[in-house]
């Protein structure tokens, strides 16, 4: 049966980048891949064009379809919209309508670009850690929030970073089962030493551990250290399990041990069966966008994640994969790597390998 994939380019970077991902889309339906194409607007540009960020009719759209692949939101020309109108909030609802509550950010490095890391100092051939980013609570969802005037004048911005024991043990559940296909190693982050939220956090992923994941070797660690072990000894990780806002940061961190930002695809999964939402961890890039050089990468592989976790074809999910290795050994560079592709010439060398 012929599956649905609704884009969603988005803003600044984003059209150009899924511009390549739907090229590579396409050369596959060409060979026979069942898949159907659609597109809806999504953050500045339906702001623009419809007064909101995302209309009630896309989020029925992306819940109705097989799998959502988005560019980026986000811009300078947005961000004297209300907060609640805002790109990013689109974003947020979208991903708390999907009810996406696990996003895996895979930072691997392809072999041909452990030279060009930007941290040539550190030992980052063959890194290979997922992140398993927990996507729909913490403190960018809880409650209060907002900003307020106080009595004597001051103004007092709140959010509050607020997780429930059923909310962590469902994406910790997620990261046990994923490290089941990879080394059975999972290491937990979180600041439980100051935080309360994070001292649950910890006391549950363990429970779980313990009950259920018996042959998942778990540590723990706080997170301040993770960012510091992550630019000291990357290799020691193979699947990191954190909450939003840490995941967030930590996975742009980890970008830059693969080479590029514009090389890190995403995944964000909930339960069995229901659609998931794939997208590039990169924003809308302003500062490039609109000049065509922006790396397409990271959106071809989320396209591939989305093969692999929402359409049933990891075969193709491989093969885009290797496409993209092999397009890299060969020299395809954009500005980011080094070199001086433009975002369609990346992905002409990308469908070249693809075959
Ligand atoms: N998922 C999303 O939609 C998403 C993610 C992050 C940021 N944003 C939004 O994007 C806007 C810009 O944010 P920012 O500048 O802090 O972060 P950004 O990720 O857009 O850019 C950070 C830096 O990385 C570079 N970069 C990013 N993607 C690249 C690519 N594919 N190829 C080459 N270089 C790339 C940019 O040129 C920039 O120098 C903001 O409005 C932010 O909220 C959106
Ligand atoms: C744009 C923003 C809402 C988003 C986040 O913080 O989750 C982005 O930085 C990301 O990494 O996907
Ligand atoms: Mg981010």
């Amino acid at each position: 049966m012929t599956k649905t994939l609704l884009l969603l380019p988005g803003d600044g970077i984003g059209p150009e980048v899924t511009a390549v991902a739907r090229r590579v889309a396409g050369r596959l339906i060409a060979q026979g891949l069942a898949l159907q194409v659609e597109d809806a607007l999504f953050g500045g540009a339906a702001i623009d064009a419809e007064g909101a960020p995302i209309s009630d009719e896309t989020i029925a759209r992306a819940k109705a379809a097989d799998a959502v692949l988005m560019g980026a939101v986000g811009g300078p020309a947005w961000v004297d919209q209300p907060f609640d109108n805002r790109p990013e909030a689109g974003l947020l609802k979208l991903r708390a309508a999907m009810n996406v509550y696990a996003n895996l950010r895979p930072a691997r490095c392809f072999a041909a670009l452990a030279d060009a890391s930007s941290l040539k100092r550190i030992f980052v051939e063959g890194l290979d850690i997922m992140f398993v980013r927990e996507l729909t609570g913490g403190v960018y969802f809880g409650e209060p929030r907002g900003i307020e005037t106080l009595e004597n004048g001051e103004r007092r911005g709140v959010n509050t970073h607020v997780y429930t024991s059923s909310e962590i043990r469902r994406v910790a559940r997620a990261a046990f089962e994923l490290a089941r296909t990879r080394k059975n190693e999972v290491v937990s982050a979180e600041k439980g030493n100051v935080m309360e939220a994070g001292l649950l956090w910890r006391e549950e992923v363990q429970a779980l551990r313990d009950a259920e994941y018996p042959d998942i070797k778990l540590s723990h660690m706080l997170a301040d250290n993770m960012a510091m072990q992550l630019v000291k000894n990357p290799r020691q990780f193979d699947l990191i399990l954190t909450d939003n806002l840490f995941g967030d940061i930590l996975s742009d961190q980890a970008a830059m041990l693969t080479g590029s930002l514009g090389m890190l695809p995403s995944a964000a999964i909930g339960d069995a069966g229901k659609p998931g939402l794939y997208e590039p961890i990169h924003g809308s890039a302003p500062d490039i966008a609109g000049r065509g050089v922006a790396n397409p990468s990271a959106a071809i592989l989320s396209f591939a994640m989305a093969l692999r976790y929402s359409l049933g074809r990891a075969d193709l999910a491989d093969r885009v994969e290797a496409a993209v290795s092999a397009a890299l050994d060969a020299g395809a560079r954009t500005p980011d790597l080094g070199g001086t592709m433009s975002t369609a010439a990346m992905g002409d060398a990308v469908l070249a390998k693809l075959g």
